[in-house]
């Protein structure tokens, strides 16, 4: 009974420490050299994990967490789809994919293998990798499969909370990468907490909106995946979604080489509010953000200017 982790960034790592203080654990990534973790430098693997750039060395694990960038797991399964097929899988990427609209699972379901999972919730790779405590959501349409994972996967540190609301998990996790852009802005243009409240609160009821319209249960939402994820990555510059939000906000450069899984899902999620007709403010003001198409005081001034109205 062996797990594979496949992707050796900051959190495939992170996974890998935890689940590997457990078990056996494989962490497959691209290029990877060493046991060396460059997304998480100093880190000290159990040495139960066996890091590996060869992908066949995943091939006697009984169960694959995928944790590569959102942007980069169409093509990963599209490349290596035959190899990952016949075995559970659980996505651990938080996005929207920009080319399809899709999210992990959707990607994972082309497959057709069994009924594809994903973990998501509030949890910085650091944190996991340390051992601090942590409590995530697993999405499973099948609940068997879905009992059996979390039970697989849970730590005494690690602690997994288990739903059939595969659509609320994922669209939790891809918006509050958004929403931290935003909330980044509100801080680094200087507007305060009172203005970055207000962000996440309304922030938070286009989520609802959002996910509603695609079929997820507003209690997902309001769970880890989505108000505890919200929570923690509008409120911690360790969020690298966040901090580029303060970079924006502020003027500055940000290193291009980060992973910041919000600014394609909100072109993604714009563009689909755009065809479906779903007002969708946040999202838009953050795609058009990072795009350049306007600027921070016209974004900041989109919001402010919109009709008054209920709450
Ligand atoms: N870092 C965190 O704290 C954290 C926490 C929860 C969830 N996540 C999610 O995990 C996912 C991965 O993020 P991360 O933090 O590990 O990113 P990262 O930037 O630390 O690492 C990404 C890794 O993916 C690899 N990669 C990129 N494109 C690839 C491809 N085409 N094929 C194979 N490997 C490829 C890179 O080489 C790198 O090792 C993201 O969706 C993120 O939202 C991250
Ligand atoms: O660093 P971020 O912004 O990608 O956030 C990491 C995790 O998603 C927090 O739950």
């Amino acid at each position: 009974m062996k797990i594979a982790i496949l992707g050796s960034g900051a959190f495939g790592a992170a996974l890998a420490a935890a689940l590997g203080r457990e078990g056996p654990v494989v962490l497959w990534g691209r290029g990877q050299a060493g046991r060396e973790i460059r997304r998480l430098p100093g880190l000290v693997l159990p040495g139960s994990v066996t890091v590996t750039a060869d992908l066949a060395q995943t091939d006697d694990a009984d169960l694959l967490l995928l944790s590569v960038p959102m942007q980069a797991l169409g093509r990963f399964v599209a490349d290596h789809g035959a190899r990952l097929a016949s075995r559970p899988l659980v996505a651990c990427c938080k996005g929207v994919d920009l080319t399809t609209g899709l999210g992990p699972v959707e990607i994972l379901d082309t497959l057709g293998g069994p009924a594809p999972a994903v973990l998501t919730g509030p949890s910085f790779a650091a944190d996991i990798a340390i051992g601090l405590p942590t409590a995530l959501t697993l999405a499973c349409r099948d609940d068997a499969l879905g009992a059996h994972l979390q039970a697989r996967l849970s730590t005494p540190v690690l602690r997994l909370y288990r739903t059939p609301d595969v659509i609320g998990a994922e669209l939790g996790g891809a918006l509050k990468n958004v929403m931290a852009i935003a909330a980044g802005v509100v801080i680094g243009a200087g507007l305060g907490d009172s203005a970055r409240a207000a962000l996440m609160t309304r922030g938070y009821a286009e989520m609802l909106r959002f996910a509603l319209a695609r079929g997820a249960r507003a209690e997902t939402l309001a769970g880890l995946s989505g108000f505890g994820d919200l929570v923690l990555t509008c409120t911690s510059a360790q969020s690298r979604n966040f901090s580029f939000g303060l970079s924006l906000g502020r003027g500055e450069s940000f290193d291009p080489a980060t992973t910041v899984e919000g600014a394609a899902t909100a072109r993604a999620v714009a563009e689909i509010g755009r065809t479906q007709a779903l007002d969708l403010p946040v999202s838009t003001a953050v795609a058009a953000l990072v795009d350049g198409r306007i600027t921070v005081t016209e974004a900041i001034q989109s919001l402010l200017s919109r009709p008054l109205k209920q709450e």
